[in-house]
Order: C-alpha cells, then sequence, then structure tokens
C-alpha cells in the first residue's frame, strides 16, 4: 500500500497572530501537492484562532497534551479537550519535552537504534490504532542547527524502525505507517530526503514558518 506523503509543521513556541495570518497567507497562495497530508503544530493558546482560519487542505495539531482527559494538572491539555475544538492530531513525545530525560547528542555516538527502538515500544504498547499514528524520527543534533542527516542516514533509521514495526506490531502496521524525518529540513534539502522509500515526509520546525514551507509539502511534486 503507498503512504501518502505527510508534512507537519511544528511552530513550537512561536508566532502571534499577527505571525499566523502571514503563514496563513503564503499556505492559502500555496499551492499545496493536493496528495500531501499537511498539518501544522500550534501553540494551544492560538489552536482555535488558527484552526478557523486555515485553508481546508491544511489540519491543525496540538503540540502536546497530558495523557487523562480531566483533573488537577494545572498548565496542561487533554484528549478530549483538543477534540472538544475540533482539532484531530497532537504531537506527542518531541524530544523537547523529553529533555527532563537527559537527551543529548549521544544519538550521533552511534546508539541510534537503541533509542529509538526504546521510544518507539514505549509508545508501540499503548497504540489501539496505528491508522492514527505517524511517527516522526529526529536525530537531536540536526533539530534546530542547520545540521541535517544525509538522506541515505535518514532512510537507514527509517528503513529499521519500519523493520522494528514488522517484528513486533505487524507487517500491515509496518507497511502502512509513515515515517517522517525532521530536523533541519529546508526546501534545500527537501526533495532529496523525499526520494528515500521510507522517508514518508517531515516534520518540520523553523522552515515552517516561512514561504519555504510550500517548497517542502511540494517536494515530491
Ligand atoms: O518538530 C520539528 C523539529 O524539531 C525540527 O525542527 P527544525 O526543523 O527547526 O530543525
Amino acid at each position: 500500500m503507498s503512504r501518502k506523503f505527510w508534512v507537519g509543521g511544528n511552530w513550537k513556541m512561536n508566532g502571534d497572530k499577527k505571525t499566523i495570518d502571514e503563514i496563513i497567507k503564503f499556505l492559502n497562495a500555496g499551492p499545496l501537492d493536493p496528495a500531501v497530508e499537511v498539518v501544522v503544530g500550534v501553540p494551544a493558546i492560538y489552536l482555535e484562532y488558527t484552526k478557523n482560519i486555515l485553508p481546508p487542505n491544511v489540519s491543525a495539531s496540538a503540540q502536546n497534551c497530558y495523557k487523562v482527559p480531566k483533573g488537577a494538572f494545572t498548565g496542561e491539555i487533554s484528549p478530549p479537550m483538543i477534540s472538544d475544538i475540533g482539532v484531530k492530531w497532537v504531537i506527542l513525545g518531541h524530544s523537547e519535552r523529553r529533555h527532563i530525560f537527559g537527551e543529548n547528542d549521544d544519538r550521533e555516538g552511534g546508539k541510534t537504534e537503541e533509542v529509538v527502538f526504546r521510544q518507539t515500544k514505549a509508545v508501540a504498547d499503548k497504540v489501539k490504532d496505528w491508522s492514527k499514528v505517524v511517527i516522526a524520527y529526529e536525530p537531536v543534533w540536526a533539530i534546530g542547527t542547520g545540521k541535517t542527516a544525509t538522506p541515505q542516514q535518514a532512510q537507514e533509521v527509517h528503513k529499521k524502525l519500519r523493520e522494528w514495526l514488522s517484528k513486533n506490531v505487524s507487517d500491515k502496521v509496518a507497511s502502512e505507517t509513515r515515517i517522517v524525518y525532521g530536523g533541519s529540513v529546508t526546501g534545500a534539502n527537501c526533495v532529496e530526503l523525499s526520494k528515500e522509500p521510507d522517508i514518508d515526509g517531515f516534520l518540520v520546525g523553523g522552515a515552517s514558518l516561512k514561504p519555504e514551507f510550500v517548497q517542502i509539502v511540494n517536494a515530491r511534486k
């Protein structure tokens, strides 16, 4: 089965209404390849504002949530709250949320597989419906550094991750789940990365705030 190319723009803690209006302008101008699923990760406070003005071919995503529906968790938002405003996506486990676990550039030192498999297992044990999941592989040393994994490096990890899914979940899940790459993706490097067979899209940080995000969405065009 062919996997629909998926491109997410993670705005992180950036933007105000004025900036968001500018982003909406370039998303509207596009044109965005209709064969691509496009999602933008919006700061919680602007989720509803953004959702209401996004072009119909772009979905909004929350950037994090806590695991229970409600309760005494000051400052957190819950999955039902995200759903309640009509938002269907959430980014979970981004490395910027994991710093508490002391991750560092070790991944450049040959620990990639160990870390990637361990993190995937923690999630895989809980997933009930894999059709709702997109996995993002982001080498921490490539995030916001301008240092991108080469297409071959990324492909190697994505392939291993797919093999892991096949072995530990099922062949069906392995062949249907989108595995996207993140880490200094730009208009300049997206085309080469998108040619790799196991790279099913991107999770874009910095460049998702700029008009070049359109180029990234259209990488396979
Ligand atoms: O979620 C996105 C990633 O952390 C990548 O960020 P970046 O494109 O700014 O390197």
